[in-house]
């Protein structure tokens, strides 16, 4: 399995070397050159599976001779013993044939923990036996950075340096990035927000001397062992109902265009899904996008949903490149509008996109409203990115298909928006009870990328 650049002119790479290279040297995203297909009994097979089995079945075919299979197996083991669910990902039933999938059982409840448990032992073979180490450095709205810090924290090969919006997470995301004690981990506060933390993040790695000189790895999106590992929860959760005997939907609550494209992964391996729909807050550049207006950035505006306040959404740029029939020039020129504040997407591709997303879009007060109907009406609490998704997912679903909303977040981890709206302070599993009282280390820094480099180089050189 080789991967290619979105943009067409950095060299195709194996798995591994495109899991620990990041970004491509073009600018580009890798993506798979094929994807490859699972036949329907393969998937049937999947119903009586345990989640490690299926993500193995799953993942297997992308990662060519990486890893020998009993070592890959090890790997998935390893990355999902720590879940506080021993089905990992399970399912609820929200009203009849609406489902939320709980993707928040992992160590920093959020969906992250599904890939960044996996990348975190997977970076730690691919290093260890290359005696290789790396600087990853990391862009957040809150939840990429304190499943990524709990993934390498300690690890020996990597140095994690994580930015994020300073003021712009909510309390308990921050806590999680800046309370670990561990010499290798740091939390860097930017003054700006998500969508500046990731531009700064791909300026490095479009400096070749800085890339190179302190070896920079990936762990955001960027990364397609991040997108991989979340494709398994779509086989997963629509197996469980039925699949492939049965086409299920699902409706993610989305900024960076990850965990939705991992959807449209599953839709390609041969996953029977019916509709896969966009939710966005009110950063809804998207569902704009969606709906045939072009994508052009408005400024991103704080919401209660923090985590997809993102304007520039990265993995957008790999659902482009199939809309555009994978051309890689194609993509380039539209990457370079959007610097300009962005651009109009062709009749073709526009339908191409409209073939495999929805969307819909959720305003402030209609989030708040969706967490305080969902308690009422289902006995469940739902955080406000899954909320989003709730909301959208009741507007768009065809009753007679099962909708399946990805719930990305535990409502604990945004307490005060949950409080507003039910009353009720979700309190943090026992296992963080004292996130509150533990010290605090962090690092405000400008946006601008020359002081970054020298405050990370200095960080590394320690
Ligand atoms: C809780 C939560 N929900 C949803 C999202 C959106 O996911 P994605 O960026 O993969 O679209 C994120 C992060 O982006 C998140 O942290
Ligand atoms: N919501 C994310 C934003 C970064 O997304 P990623 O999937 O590219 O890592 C976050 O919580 O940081």
């Amino acid at each position: 399995m080789r991967y290619i650049s979105t943009r067409g002119s950095a060299p195709d790479l194996s798995f591994e070397e495109a899991m620990l290279t990041g970004l491509a040297r073009d600018g580009g995203l890798y993506v798979p050159a094929q994807i490859p297909t699972l036949d329907a009994d393969t998937i049937r097979a999947m119903g009586g599976q345990s989640y490690e089995e299926i993500a193995f079945t799953v993942m297997r075919p992308f990662i060519g001779d990486t890893f020998t299979d009993a070592e890959f197996r090890d790997l998935i083991a390893k990355a999902y013993a720590g879940f506080g669910h021993p089905s990992r990902a399970p399912l609820v039933e929200l009203a009849p044939n609406h489902f939320l999938l709980e993707l928040f059982h992992g160590p920093t409840l959020a969906f992250k923990d599904f890939a960044m448990q996996l990348i975190g032992q997977m970076f730690q073979l691919a290093l260890g036996r290359k005696g290789e180490r790396v600087t990853i450095v990391g862009a957040t709205s809150g939840d990429t950075g304190s499943a990524a810090i709990e993934a390498f924290k300690g690890l020996e090969n990597v140095d994690v340096v994580i930015l994020y919006p300073h003021g712009r997470v909510s309390d308990v995301q921050r806590r999680q990035m800046t309370t670990p004690s561990e010499a290798n981990v740091h939390a860097l506060a930017l003054d700006g927000d998500f969508d500046d933390c990731q531009a700064r993040l791909k300026d490095m790695f479009n400096d070749f001397e800085f890339r190179d000189g302190v070896r920079l790895a990936g762990v955001n999106s960027i990364n397609w062992g991040r997108v991989l590992a979340q494709v398994v929860y779509y086989f997963s959760s629509a197996v469980s109902l039925g699949a492939p005997d049965r086409a299920v939907s699902f409706t993610v609550p989305t900024g960076n265009f990850g965990d939705i494209f991992a959807g449209y992964i599953a839709k390609r391996m041969g996953l029977p899904i019916d509709r896969l729909v966009v939710a966005t807050n009110q950063n809804d550049i998207l569902h704009r996008c969606l709906s045939g207006q072009g994508y052009h950035k408005s400024g991103v505006h704080p919401s209660i949903s923090p985590s997809m306040d993102i304007q520039v959404s990265s993995n957008f740029e790999r659902a482009l490149f199939d809309a555009y029939d994978r051309d890689g020039g194609a993509v380039k020129q539209l990457m370079d509008e959007l610097a300009q504040g962005g651009f109009d997407v062709s009749q073709g591709a526009a339908e191409v996109l409209a073939e495999h997303y929805g969307s819909g879009r959720a305003s402030e007060e209609e989030t708040s409203q969706t967490i305080t109907d969902t308690l009422a009406q289902t006995g469940h609490l739902v955080c406000p990115h899954a909320a989003v998704g709730v909301k959208v997912a009741g507007e768009q679903r065809d009753p007679a298909t099962p909708m399946i909303t990805l719930a990305t977040a535990h409502p604990a981890k945004f307490p005060d928006a949950v409080e507003a709206a039910t009353g009720i302070r979700p309190p943090l599993p026992a296992r963080m009870a004292d996130l509150f009282e533990r010290d605090e280390r962090l690092t405000r820094v400008p946006n601008d990328l020359e002081a970054l480099k020298t405050h990370i180089k200095g960080l590394i050189a320690q």
